[in-house]
């Protein structure tokens, strides 16, 4: 049975050989096919191809079957979750990114640098660039609240994430980078997706990947289905899938002034016990790994856990590896958000005492929704004129 698809593409090559063709005087003429034995014949291909030809939005599935969503696999760089890296391409050369929506700078280990930081990344060279064009005179320099940070300067390539292509975004090559960022080895730079009135690049501050994918894509939105141990999620570009999460997606509206995707959490509930209601001032913050709130909320949390200790000489809170964490419900508007209790706990720190994924905010400034909090959602990060997250169950 001939499906739009076969006979869009029927029509598209009748009429480009036809009008090819020369007219012959009676006013009629017939035109003998060729068949091209070069085609190497792909029918989710070509029924892509019709899609695109009429301008028509791809089903979900035949466009990650043909890579043309922009649907990239978020993989956790250990067994503890510590981070997320997807493959980002730049002129055709892949490197493992972490997806920052704590940051504005897209940045990465580069041939630039020296060769004693380079050992065990992957490096971008630009001189291997056909699209790169170097901004002369343009420079950046970040430091992240765990202390490390990069520098370096900076020009413009052609960058693809999943199945979005985007020319002229500007990439940040590290001349210089910290020793934290050298031993991870995984991790071969940053992109970052908070809002680019925080990218530090000097004397022009840079749009962000997704400032710069946002025109063409069918939703200005990316979504997070980060996932708990082991298992990759991923990062979608300007749909909503709706197969990634249940029930409904509760919005909340964002403050950018800081450049963060920053909102104002409801309150908390710490097992089955009861919700209390409180202004949460907090961050949704994808490249930071773990839950960053409150004292009252800490403490009401390890109050459950017996042998629970704040241990100095690990900088955080502890309890024995043994123990059984109660869920953290965190509240998002009327929406009870719930991280269970096992993803709190976040990896061993000595002995038989393993460190939490909870920790305190004091001295930040704000509260963090880290990866601890985030992979237990469906996330949306809405970049419409005004900006607002989506929290679903999943
Ligand atoms: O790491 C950062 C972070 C990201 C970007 C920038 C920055 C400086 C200039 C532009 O962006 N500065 C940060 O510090 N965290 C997480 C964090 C964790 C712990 C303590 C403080 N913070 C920002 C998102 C909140």
């Amino acid at each position: 049975m001939y499906g739009f698809a076969q006979i869009a593409l029927a029509l598209a090559t009748f009429l480009s050989t036809t009008a090819a063709s020369p007219l012959r005087k009676s006013g009629n003429f017939s035109v003998v096919q060729k068949l091209n034995t070069q085609f190497v014949r792909s029918g989710p291909a070509a029924y892509a191809r019709a899609f695109k030809k009429f301008n028509k939005p791809m089903p979900h599935d035949l466009a990650v079957a043909t890579g043309n969503d922009g649907s990239v696999t978020a993989s956790p760089e250990d067994a503890y979750d510590s981070e997320y890296l997807c493959p980002v391409s730049i002129d055709g050369q892949t490197l493992a990114l972490d997806f920052d929506t704590g940051s504005a700078d897209l940045w990465v280990f580069s041939t630039s640098l020296p060769s004693s930081e380079q050992k065990g990344h992957t490096l971008f060279d630009p001189s291997k660039s056909t699209n790169w064009k170097a901004l002369s005179g343009y420079k950046w320099n970040i430091t992240y609240g765990d202390g490390s940070g990069a520098s370096g300067t900076v020009g413009t390539d052609v960058v693809t994430v999943g199945g979005t292509s985007v020319s002229g975004q500007a990439v940040e090559i590290a001349t210089k980078v910290s020793s934290a960022f050298v031993s991870d080895t995984a991790n071969d730079g940053l992109l970052g997706l908070a809002f680019s009135s925080i990218n530090t690049v000097t004397p022009k501050a840079q749009h962000t990947f997704f400032d710069t994918a946002k025109s063409s894509l069918s939703s200005p939105v990316f979504t997070a289905d980060l996932k708990h141990r082991q298992l990759p999620g991923t990062y979608d570009f300007g749909t909503i899938d709706s197969s990634k999460y249940t029930g409904t997606i509760t919005y909340i509206d964002v403050d950018t002034a800081n450049g963060f995707w920053e909102f104002t959490g409801s309150g908390y509930a710490v097992g089955s016990g009861s919700f209390v209601s409180s202004s949460i001032d907090a961050i949704a913050d994808t490249g930071t790994t773990l839950i960053y709130v409150p004292d009252a909320v800490v403490t009401a949390y390890y109050k459950q856990v017996s042998g629970a200790s704040y241990d100095s000489s690990q900088g955080g809170y502890t309890f024995p590896c043994s123990a059984t964490l109660p869920n953290l419900t965190l509240g998002i508007g009327s929406y009870h958000a719930v991280v269970p209790g096992q993803y709190i706990n976040y990896s061993p720190a000595s002995g038989s005492k393993c460190f939490g994924g909870v920790q305190s905010d004091s001295g930040i400034g704000f509260s963090i929704y880290g990866d601890v909090f985030l992979k237990s959602q469906f996330v949306i990060f809405d970049g419409s004129s005004t900006p607002r997250l989506g929290f679903a169950a999943k």
